[in-house]
Order: structure tokens, then C-alpha cells, then sequence
């Protein structure tokens, strides 16, 4: 569509306002030859298409005006068809420039003696009118043009606000709202018509809206929690003033629903601490039964109970468990119930509401298990909960609910729950120390990690892993350990396990000055403490550590299954049932937990 065409209703007035005045015919044309508007006689061919040759076509290309006196005889007369039946008496015409180009042409035109009078006797002050008409006609150009302009501005501006996830609302220096975007609308359960002239307030309670017009303060990421048509809205609202010329004009907020930040928190969590079984090291039977009944815990929604000692890698499992399972894009969210003062431990567990206690948050906190929604939560060292929060806990375990503290109502939650325990839980139970209520919730699915130095067969990997794990760390060319060490390392009981382990390698490759680990950098404490040590001190193997070598290589040899425990106690001419009782009594009960749990015999 040509300029001129966009205007043509302008064009037409223009046209129309000079005829009045001067009482002669006016055209306009377009760059294309098109009539755009026309008074009397050319009323009617509006739209029509003016032939190449005619005079306009002229004036477009010269960029000149001209007055034609006698028409079909001035010389840009040659080459027009109807020159010899030519109606016009008299003709004045000029272009219509904008930005250097000729956009059309505006004419007068005679076709009385008397119009031709006039339009003879005045030719130069008409040459000067008409000339400011296409000035004005080219304005009117111009000032489409720029809303043209700002039409696609506002359409794609529209577009991105409507396409992005958080809801944006505007509202002007009385707090009254006057535009809001599809995801907010979506969000609060509004029209546009419901929200607009209404209070920011009233659909986001507790922002302090005055203060962020007035004062020109800032909200980050305010909690806000309502009810929206019967569903909880639990959103973070961040406001800003928006000023003209200094002047406060009104506030911005963006909200976004709690749920998308979390998926996005563990979207960002699950890229950088994605752990799977197979990043667990450890190759020996014992450790493959471990990581089977692990991936049996993944492929399942149960609630897990992991035991094991201290630096085990009992978080390692439970994380493996979650990214092996259906929740893996949903979050995974550690606690240690362990060192979270026990007044603490509630509120940071299940939440609190704005004003539940002196110094709480404004617009409450939300809990780990709220924001373990979808995913699981990671109770690590869930032995050392309170005998009260334990209550509370297996309450949320029965009704799947939460209640914040100083909340009134509570909140359906699907979390599923991942216990973890360094502790004899049984023992505790028979003590009263942990309700046998939540022990028989919890430990729906056991899990049992063996300790370090029940699969002595997984050391190489791990020494080896860590060996180039810390001289890559450090930059040392350090790639081996000789036999020596080994040997030493082989002979501790490595109270601290996996970890004692790999921080004792991180120290070995840091003060190592050849390329490989010698017995002279192992600490004294390690050295002194290894089992040879104490036989060479004794002269004698204690009985109990040669049963519990010979039960071990044993389960190792004959492996996991109902029928490997057989030939285990066979074997060592023993019953079954003495078998699983020296087990527990070697403080072995982990590998024959975790060997049988779904088989445990009759004893
Ligand atoms: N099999 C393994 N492979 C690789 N690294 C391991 C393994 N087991 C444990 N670790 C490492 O040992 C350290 C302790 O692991 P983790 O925290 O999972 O143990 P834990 O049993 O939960 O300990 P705690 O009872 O003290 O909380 C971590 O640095 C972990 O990476």
C-alpha cells in the first residue's frame, strides 16, 4: 500500500477543503498512478489506475511542478493519449515530496473559462498554496509513518510480554492497576476488565505499594501467598517505581509462581549435583549388592531408610536414588536434622507464616518439604530429630499434609521421604528414643551401606580415583602409590570411611614430593593403627577379627542370594542363624541387611 493510500482520508479532506476555497477540481494521485482522492468530477474515479504516459507521471519523475495553460498543447502534453479530446482548460500541478522522494502529485484543474481565470490570474500564489498542501499531506505521511512504527513496537512489545512466564503488572502513582499481562491474569484469576482500576493491593496484599511509589523503594523477591479461586497461590513478587522526568508515574511487579522457580532451582541443582549410582565407586559384592537394592529404592516411590557409619556415602546414595527415580526433574533437598538447633529445626522443615514468631519473615518462609514439592526431601542424621518433632513428622508421613508454623490451614505435599541415619535405629527404638511408629514409616525400604573396610576389594578404585582426582586439583604429577602404602592403607579400618579416606589421599598427594605415594608421607596415626600393627604388637589375631576375615571373604566368595548365605554358613560349619547372629555381633549387620532384606531367614 502506497503512503498516500494509508492517508487517504486526509488526502480526500485536502482535496475537498481546496476546491471549496479556490472553486476548481482537485486530484491527488499516488506514486503508483492510483486516484487517491478527487472533488467533482473525479469523485467517481477514485481507485482508478491513470495511464503511464499521462502528466503526472511527469511531474513523479521530473519532481517539478507545472502549469499547463492549454492543456494538449504544452509540451508534457506530447505523449498523453486523450490529448487531442483533452477536457481541461487549464492545469496545476506539483509533487508531493517526503523524505526526497516523489510520493504523488496534487492537482488543480479547469474546466470552466471561469475556473481557468482563476486559476491563470492567481498561478504564483497558487503554486506557493499547493505546495504547502503536499508539505501537509507529507506530514500527515510523516506522522503515520511514526505510528505505524510505534503500532509494531507495541505489538511485539505485547507479544514478548504476553510469551514471557512471569505475570508483570502496571500500576500508576495511585497504586490502581492499568495493564497486566496474560501470565498474571492466568496467575491471579482475573480479566483484564476485573483488574484494571483496581488497587495493586487488592490483588497482591501486604505489598507495600506507597512505599515504592512514594519512597522509591524496592521489593525483591517478596513471598506472597493467597487463595485464587479455591487454589493457593504461593508467587515472589519483585516491584520497582517507575518514574518520568523524575517524577514517580507508578510501580512495576513481576511475579513468579514459587513452583516454576523451584523447577528451575532444580533444574540448575539437578545439572550441577546430578548423581547417579554409577558415579558411586566401589566394584566389590558387597557395594553391587548395595547399589541393586539402591536402583530397586530408584524405580520404586517409597519412603528409604539409609543406615551406614559416618562418610559412607549415604547422601551419594540418596541423591542416586532421586535422579535414578521418576522425580529426578523435580527437586532434591538435603537436611541435617542433626545441625539445625532443635527450635530451628521445625520452622525450617514445615515453614512459617508472616508474624508466627518475633524476627519472622515478612510474607513467611516456606519449609523443606514445601519446597521439596514433587521431589523428595533428604533427612540426613534423622536419628538425632526430637521425640516432638518426630511426631510431627510421622503426622505429615500419615495425612501427607503440612501445617506452617502459625499457619491455620494445612497443605497437601507430595514429597517423598529419604531418611538417613549413622545410628543403631534399632537400638534406639528398643531405648524409646525414636517412636517405633515413625521407625516402621520410614524404614518402609532399608537400606543398608557397608562400611569401608567390609569391601577392602573396592580400595584400588577409590585410592586410584582419588589419586588423579587431587593431583589433577593440584597440578602434581603424582599417578601411583607403591605397594608399601597400599599395603598400609589396606591394613587401617577407616573409622571415617569413603571420606577419612579421600581426605587422607587429598593430604597425601599435597605433601608428596616424587610421582609416587611412599609409605614415609602416610600419617602416624594411620600407620599405628593398622590391623598388622596390632598383630605384630600382640604377636596374635584377636578370634573375633579372624571370624569376622573368614565371614567376609566368605559372602564375598559366594555372594548375596538366599542360597550364596547358605553355602556361606556351610562352609564355615555353621547355622544359619549363628551365621546372621555374628553378623550383628561383628557390627557386620549392614551387609546382611543389605544382602537379604527381602529374604530375611527364619531364625
Ligand atoms: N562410593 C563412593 N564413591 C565416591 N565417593 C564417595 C563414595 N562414598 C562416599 N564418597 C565421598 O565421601 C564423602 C562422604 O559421603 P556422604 O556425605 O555421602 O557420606 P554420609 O554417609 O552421608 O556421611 P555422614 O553420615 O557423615 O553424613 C563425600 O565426599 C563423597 O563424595
Amino acid at each position: 500500500m502506497s503512503q498516500l493510500k494509508q492517508i487517504e482520508q486526509s488526502a480526500q479532506h485536502v482535496a475537498e477543503a481546496i476546491a471549496s476555497v479556490l472553486g476548481v477540481e482537485v486530484t491527488i494521485v499516488d506514486d503508483s498512478l492510483l486516484r487517491i482522492a478527487g472533488t467533482g468530477r473525479y469523485l467517481e474515479t477514485i481507485g482508478a489506475q491513470l495511464a503511464i504516459d499521462s502528466v503526472f507521471a511527469q511531474v513523479l519523475r521530473s519532481k517539478r511542478g507545472f502549469i499547463i495553460t492549454d492543456p494538449g498543447k504544452h509540451n508534457v502534453c506530447v505523449t498523453c493519449q486523450i490529448r487531442e479530446s483533452c477536457p481541461e482548460q487549464a492545469q496545476v500541478c506539483c509533487p508531493i515530496i517526503f523524505e526526497e522522494a516523489a510520493i504523488g502529485v496534487i492537482a488543480l484543474i479547469a474546466f470552466t473559462a471561469k475556473q481557468r481565470q482563476t486559476l491563470l490570474e492567481q498561478q504564483q500564489d497558487l503554486f506557493g498554496f499547493i505546495d504547502r498542501m503536499a508539505e501537509l499531506l507529507a506530514s500527515k505521511i510523516a506522522e503515520q509513518e511514526n505510528l505505524n512504527r510505534l503500532q509494531v513496537a507495541k505489538n511485539q512489545l505485547e507479544t514478548v510480554l504476553n510469551t514471557v512466564q512471569e505475570g508483570i503488572i502496571a500500576a500508576d502513582q495511585f497504586g490502581r492497576i492499568v495493564r497486566l499481562n496474560t501470565a498474571a491474569k492466568k496467575m491471579l484469576g482475573v480479566s483484564a476488565a476485573q483488574a484494571i482500576g483496581t488497587s495493586l493491593t487488592s490483588l497482591l496484599p501486604g505489598l507495600e505499594v506507597e512505599a515504592v511509589i512514594d519512597a522509591g523503594r524496592e521489593i525483591s523477591n517478596r513471598e506472597i501467598t493467597r487463595n485464587v479461586n479455591g487454589r493457593r497461590l504461593h508467587c515472589m513478587v519483585t516491584a520497582k517505581p517507575w518514574s518520568e522526568g523524575g517524577l514517580a508515574c507508578g510501580i512495576v511487579a513481576t511475579l513468579r509462581e514459587m513452583a516454576e522457580v523451584r523447577k528451575f532451582v532444580s533444574q540448575l541443582s539437578s545439572q550441577t549435583f546430578h548423581y547417579t549410582l554409577d558415579m558411586i565407586l566401589g566394584d566389590s559384592q558387597l557395594l553391587r549388592a548395595t547399589k541393586d537394592s539402591a536402583a530397586k529404592a530408584a524405580d520404586s516411590n517409597t519412603t528409604v531408610l539409609i543406615q551406614g557409619e559416618s562418610g559412607t556415602g549415604k547422601e551419594l546414595f540418596a541423591r542416586a536414588i532421586h535422579y535414578g527415580g521418576e522425580r529426578k526433574y523435580k527437586p532434591f533437598i538435603a537436611i541435617n536434622c542433626a545441625a539445625i538447633p532443635e527450635a530451628l529445626l521445625e520452622s525450617e522443615l514445615f515453614g512459617y507464616e508472616e508474624g508466627a514468631f518475633t524476627g519472622a519473615r515478612r510474607g513467611g518462609k516456606p519449609g523443606k518439604f514445601e519446597l521439596a514439592d514433587g521431589g523428595t526431601i533428604f533427612l540426613d542424621e534423622i536419628g538425632d530429630m526430637s521425640l516432638s518433632l518426630q511426631a510431627k513428622l510421622l503426622r505429615v508421613l500419615q495425612e501427607r499434609r503440612i501445617e506452617r508454623v502459625g499457619g491455620l490451614d494445612g497443605f497437601r505435599v507430595d514429597v517423598r521421604i529419604i531418611g538417613a541415619t549413622h545410628k543403631d535405629i534399632d537400638i534406639m527404638v528398643k531405648n524409646g528414643e525414636f517412636r517405633e511408629d515413625l521407625y516402621y514409616r520410614i524404614n518402609v525400604f532399608p537400606l543398608y551401606i557397608p562400611a569401608l573396610r567390609y569391601r577392602q576389594d573396592d580400595l584400588p578404585l577409590l585410592i586410584q580415583t582419588f589419586i588423579t582426582k587431587y593431583a589433577s586439583a593440584l597440578s602434581k604429577e603424582i599417578s601411583a602409590i607403591d605397594a608399601d602404602a597400599f599395603q598400609t592403607l589396606q591394613s587401617y579400618q577407616w573409622p571415617g570411611n569413603v571420606r577419612e579416606l579421600e581426605n587422607t589421599i587429598e593430604y597425601l598427594v599435597n605433601i608428596e614430593t616424587g610421582n609416587t605415594i611412599s609409605k614415609r608421607s602416610i600419617p602416624a596415626r594411620i600407620k599405628e593403627k593398622t590391623a598388622t600393627a596390632h598383630n605384630k604388637l600382640t604377636g596374635v589375631v584377636p578370634l573375633a577379627e579372624l571370624e569376622r576375615t573368614a565371614i567376609n571373604s566368605a559372602l564375598e566368595r559366594f555372594g548375596p542370594s538366599a542360597e550364596g548365605k547358605n553355602k556361606v554358613a556351610q562352609a564355615l560349619g555353621i547355622s544359619k542363624a549363628t551365621l546372621y547372629r555374628k553378623l550383628k555381633e561383628y557390627n557386620c549387620i549392614s551387609q546382611i541387611e543389605t544382602l537379604s532384606q527381602f529374604e530375611k531367614p527364619k531364625q
